[in-house]
Order: structure tokens, then C-alpha cells, then sequence
């Protein structure tokens, strides 16, 4: 098995990592929200360099006060019967409540198994002065176009990622994030997801191709059926 194929196992079935319960997982998810907001403030503020100073001596005593207990991985959520473990990734960078360089994505599943996500990047994902970096994008592309191969019972890894930038994507409005998979063959899904802006222009078009790592099964990351 390959090591990505190998890992997985060791997180997901083997119970390698850390699982919190949901009231732990809440607890880690609002200080991770603060920690947003303290990025957000970091990226406009205008203060003066004695309060620069001041403030960056407080958030280094409170990052000493975190790190004094330091797991050696990212936790994961506890398993929840029939839902994919993806779900369970709480520091994933794109849906996880617990990081803070995620927007936070909350990702749907329909009854067809396409998905969706809305969701809002504020000004501290700028690219192009006044709309969202093309990293960020795709970043987010990536983690919808994996849950929409997942959603279709045939899961894997980002092996190609294809991506059409048609008009700038703003930020700090609410954009909507759809995909589904178009063709499963053997271990490889190819997946397709668009990114529309509020007016209803897909701002971004992107395809990609996930490969199941060999000796994986669905079924071994909890696949939804
Ligand atoms: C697990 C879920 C977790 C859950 C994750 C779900 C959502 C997460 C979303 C974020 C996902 C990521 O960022 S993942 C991180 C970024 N991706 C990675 O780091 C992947 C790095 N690459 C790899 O580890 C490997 O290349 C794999 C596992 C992708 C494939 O390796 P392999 O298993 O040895 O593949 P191999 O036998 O050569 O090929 C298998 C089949 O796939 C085809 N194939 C291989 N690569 C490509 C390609 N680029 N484009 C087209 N097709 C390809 C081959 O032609 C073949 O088709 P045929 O001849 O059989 O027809």
C-alpha cells in the first residue's frame, strides 16, 4: 500500500489520532474562530508601533499558554456511523473548525450525491487587490471536487486538478461551491466543480481526477454507503 493508502489506515481504522467528543471539538472550534477574527484585525489594523509591539508580546504568552500541552497530530473527530471520514478531519485547512487558516467550508451532500458549499472568504484570502487569491480557490475546489468523488461512493486522491479562472472571484459576499462526479473508472473518479459568485457568474470552472490509493477500499474511509 502506498504511504498516503498506509497513513489513512493508521488514522482512520486503526485509531491512531486523537478523537474528540463533540462538546471538546466545540470548545477547540470557538478558539480557532477568535483566532480568525485576531488574523483578520492583524491584516487591517492601524495601530501604533508601541501597541504593535505590546500586542505581539501578549500573543506570544498566549501562544507559550496553548503549546504547554501539545499533541503530536491534529485530533480528528470521533467516527459518526454511514458519514465519510473526511468529515472527521477537524484541522482540514479548507472545512476544519479547528484551524484557523480555514474560512471555514461547510460542505452538503444532496440525494443525487452531487455537493455543495457556501461559504464567504473574507479580505485576508486577496489575490488580485479586492478579490480572492487563485491558491484559495483551488484550494477549496480541490476539498469539494474529493467530497463529491466521496459523495459517489469512490474516493481517492488529488492525482490531476484542472482549473479555469473565468472572471475574478470577490470576496466578502457569499459565493456557492457545487461538484459532482462524471465518470468512475476502476480506482480513478473524474470529478468536476464550478465556483459562482452571488450574481450567478461561475467566477471558477475546475475538474480533476482522484485515484483510490492501492490496497484502500471506500469502505475503509467510511464512505457514505
Ligand atoms: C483516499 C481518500 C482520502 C480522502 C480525501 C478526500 C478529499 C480531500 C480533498 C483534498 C485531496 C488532496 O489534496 S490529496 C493531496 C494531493 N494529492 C496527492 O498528494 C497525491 C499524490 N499522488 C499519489 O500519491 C499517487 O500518484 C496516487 C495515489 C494518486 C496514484 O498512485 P497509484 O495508486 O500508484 O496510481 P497508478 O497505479 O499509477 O494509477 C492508477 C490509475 O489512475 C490513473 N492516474 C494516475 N495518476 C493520474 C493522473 N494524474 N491523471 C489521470 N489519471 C491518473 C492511472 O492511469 C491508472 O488508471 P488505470 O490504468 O487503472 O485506468
Amino acid at each position: 500500500m502506498s504511504g498516503a493508502g498506509a497513513a489513512m489506515r493508521r488514522v482512520f481504522v486503526d485509531g491512531e489520532r486523537a478523537e474528540l467528543d463533540q462538546p471538546r471539538a466545540a470548545e477547540l472550534a470557538g478558539l480557532a474562530a477568535r483566532v480568525r477574527e485576531l488574523t483578520e484585525a492583524v491584516v487591517h489594523t492601524d495601530v501604533d508601533a508601541a501597541e504593535v509591539a505590546a500586542v505581539s508580546e501578549e500573543i506570544a504568552a498566549l501562544t507559550r499558554r496553548l503549546a504547554a500541552a501539545r499533541r503530536a497530530a491534529p485530533p480528528i473527530a470521533a467516527p459518526v456511523p454511514g458519514a465519510p471520514h473526511i468529515g472527521r478531519q477537524l484541522a482540514n485547512p479548507v472545512t476544519g473548525p479547528l484551524n484557523p487558516i480555514a474560512p471555514p467550508v461547510e460542505i452538503h451532500t444532496r440525494p443525487d450525491r452531487t455537493v455543495f458549499c457556501d461559504f464567504t472568504l473574507t479580505s485576508v484570502y486577496e489575490g488580485p487587490p479586492g478579490f480572492v487569491h487563485g491558491g484559495v480557490s483551488a484550494m477549496v475546489l480541490d476539498q469539494l471536487l474529493g467530497a463529491a468523488a466521496h459523495a459517489a461512493g469512490a474516493p481517492g486522491m488529488t492525482a490531476a486538478l484542472d482549473l479555469r479562472y473565468r472572471r475574478p472571484t470577490p470576496y466578502g459576499v457569499p459565493l456557492r461551491g457545487e461538484a459532482e462526479a462524471t465518470e468512475v473508472v476502476g480506482r480513478r473518479t473524474h470529478t468536476a466543480a464550478r465556483i459562482i459568485a452571488p450574481d450567478g457568474t461561475v467566477t471558477v470552472e475546475a475538474t480533476a481526477v482522484f485515484v483510490l490509493p492501492r490496497g484502500l477500499t471506500p469502505e475503509a474511509l467510511g464512505n457514505v454507503e
